[in-house]
């Protein structure tokens, strides 16, 4: 029996390899040849059309680099957008270099005219590239940032209501409730056992107290919702977040950069993070074989490993996801009772409504009149947008504010001098009194200009073009090299580099208000946020320059380089308690 079966097998494996032989010999042609063209083509596509076969590749610019990354390697060495600094100096208005991601080619050009047609005339010929937008989309909802055309005008008539001034101003009294509980963390942590403030100042880290403000405050005025990570760190939505913020650097960029280029990369990334019970089994999975369960960046020995970066990206993607959906649903009842309640008539400003960003926008996403309406999912969107771009950003906005302020002594008592008259008249300055101190508002726009939070972005060419004189082919990356814009010594001097206040009373004929600061960029995607942000930092600067003093206790911190430029490793500051009526 058993030998009859070991036969059947012998001859099954026999007549199996004389199959294969036949086949192999018909058709070994197309069976080396497909794989060869199809290897060929990748090899074309990605290595050698940049370097040999491109029409743009005799256009100024640097070497070609790395043989598959081109550029890349220095783009993240480099301190954010300084590499796009040092090759404009060197090669004009305009350069094209290699990479940065493969088989790419990526042109950069400065001079306002190319920034009009880019940012301005032509916003939707140059839409940012799709691996930008599916990693703000995956990250940061795919809503007003990710639009493009005419769905992006739509959504952004539609949200400005929502950020105009008459609701800025209504919504600017709730950031001083975690501007006052910061003011007084920072109080406790500067006096001794006995109630006394300690003499010489006491060093701590600041920014973790600053992200946590900004944190508090976007959720109060963007959500309506009462967030306190500052006396609870853990607080999940915080916490989240903040993990998820900390994965930024160079290397994760490219390496998600990568996963988004594969087929269906991001469709199965989009798909990750939506689902609860992944997020658990992949941290599950890191706790046991991974991290061990730290989970927690700032305070990880060794870089975490690929599988601990992916775990806690599609974990805390997760978490946001449902936070932001559940509070969601409570604004989407409280909308309804409202309209309930008001008999039909309803609107965006109805009386009694909440003022919050996300509060408007339900509201007249309900309102029958409206012509332009959100669903459910366009609006967690919104929420994810709104915590993506003007959370992280405006905190890494205020930590480089007190960083340059505590480095520059005379500059911090001057400004000290303006923002303590006004504290002792009123403990919380309106919008309208913040805006009356000039040396606060060139200290803020200083700090946009020096250290802008998203040092570069970009733009792809959607067909062939010409931009001021030079041809432009069709899926050239376009670098906005915003840093490099803010730099620029025709405008600021040859000391463009240096953070100096008073250059903003004594501005060259050449500034332009919309394109020599490009912080907030220009044109239909420029920054919606921008007056939120402003203010957000005048108010906090305020606040602690009246009441403290801050000194440097590290040296220079590196510019950690992602999507937003934050201080590596954080800020540590001597914290001095001041007695106001001194
Ligand atoms: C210092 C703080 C901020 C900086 C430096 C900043 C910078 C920027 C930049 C450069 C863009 C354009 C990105 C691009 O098109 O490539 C942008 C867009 C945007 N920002 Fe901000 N932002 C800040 C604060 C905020 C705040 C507080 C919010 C809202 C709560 C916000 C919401 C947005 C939105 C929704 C967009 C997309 C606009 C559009 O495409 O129409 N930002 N921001």
């Amino acid at each position: 029996m058993v030998s009859a079966q070991r036969s059947d097998a012998q001859s099954f494996l026999s007549s199996s390899i004389s199959s294969i032989l036949y086949i192999w010999k018909q058709h070994w042609p197309l069976i080396v040849g497909i794989p060869l063209v199809f290897f060929s083509y990748l090899v074309y596509k990605y290595v050698l059309r940049v370097r040999y076969f491109s029409k743009i590749r005799h256009y100024p610019g640097p070497p070609h680099g790395h043989w598959l990354f081109g550029q890349a390697p220095a783009v993240i060495a480099s301190e954010p957008g300084m590499a796009q600094l040092a090759w404009h100096k060197k090669y004009g208005k305009v350069f094209r270099l290699a990479g940065v991601l493969p088989g790419q080619e990526t042109m950069s050009f400065n001079s306002y005219t190319a920034l009009k047609t880019i940012l301005v005339d032509k916003p939707y010929e140059f839409p940012k590239p799709p691996f930008v937008r599916d990693l703000l989309g995956i990250a940061a909802g795919y809503g007003l940032l990710t639009l493009e055309g005419p769905d992006h005008q739509a959504l952004r008539r539609f949200m400005n209501q929502a950020f105009s001034f008459r609701y800025l101003h209504e919504q600017f009294e709730q950031y001083y409730k975690p501007i006052n509980s910061l003011v007084e963390i920072l109080e406790t942590k500067t006096k001794d056992e006995k109630g006394q403030p300690v003499k010489e100042g006491v060093e701590m880290e600041v920014t973790k107290l600053i992200d946590s403000t900004l944190m508090d405050i976007i959720c109060l005025t963007a959500f309506g919702y009462e967030c306190d990570s500052l006396h609870n760190p853990k607080q999940p939505l915080a916490h989240s977040y903040h993990k998820l913020v900390n994965l930024q650097d160079g290397k994760n960029m490219l390496a998600i950069f990568l996963v988004l280029m594969l087929p269906f990369g991001p469709q199965l990334l989009r798909w990750a993070v939506k689902r609860q019970w992944l997020g658990t089994l992949m941290s599950t999975l890191d706790k046991r074989y991974g991290s061990g369960g730290k989970h927690d960046l700032d305070n990880m020995e060794e870089p975490p490993k690929f599988y601990t970066t992916t775990s806690i990206f599609i974990d805390s993607l997760n978490n946001v996801n449902r936070i932001s959906a559940e509070l969601l649903e409570t604004k989407l009842a409280e909308a309804r009772q409202l309209k309930q309640a008001s008999g039909g008539e309803f609107a965006m400003n109805v009386s009694g409504g909440k003022v919050d960003v996300l509060s408007l926008l339900v509201r007249a996403s309900l309102d029958d009149s409206s012509n332009y309406k959100m669903n459910s999912d366009m609006l967690q969107a919104q929420m994810l947008t709104f915590l993506g771009a003007g959370h992280e950003t405006t905190a890494s906005g205020a930590a480089w504010a007190m960083w340059e302020l505590a480095c520059n002594k005379d500059i911090q008592q001057k400004l000290r001098k303006e923002c303590q008259e006004l504290i002792l008249r009123n403990h919380n300055p309106g919008w309208q009194e913040l805006n009356e101190l000039k040396y606060l508002n060139a200290v803020v726009q200083e700090t946009m200009r020096v250290r802008p939070p998203t040092p570069q972005t970009a733009r792809i060419a959607s067909k062939d073009c010409t931009v001021d004189g030079t041809f432009v082919p069709k899926g050239t990356q376009l670098m906005i090299p915003i840093r490099a814009v803010n730099f620029d010594e025709s405008i600021w001097g040859e000391d463009a580099r240096q953070f100096k206040p008073e250059r903003w009373f004594d501005l060259s004929d050449k500034y332009s208000s919309v394109f020599s600061v490009l912080t907030f960029i220009a044109g239909s995607h420029h920054c919606i946020g921008r007056n939120m942000a402003i203010q957000e930092l005048k108010a906090i600067l305020c606040a602690l320059i009246s009441r403290f003093e801050f000194e440097p206790a590290q040296s220079e911190p590196r510019e950690k380089s992602a999507i937003t430029m934050k201080p590596d490793g954080g800020l540590r500051l001597r914290v001095k308690l001041l007695d106001m009526k001194d």
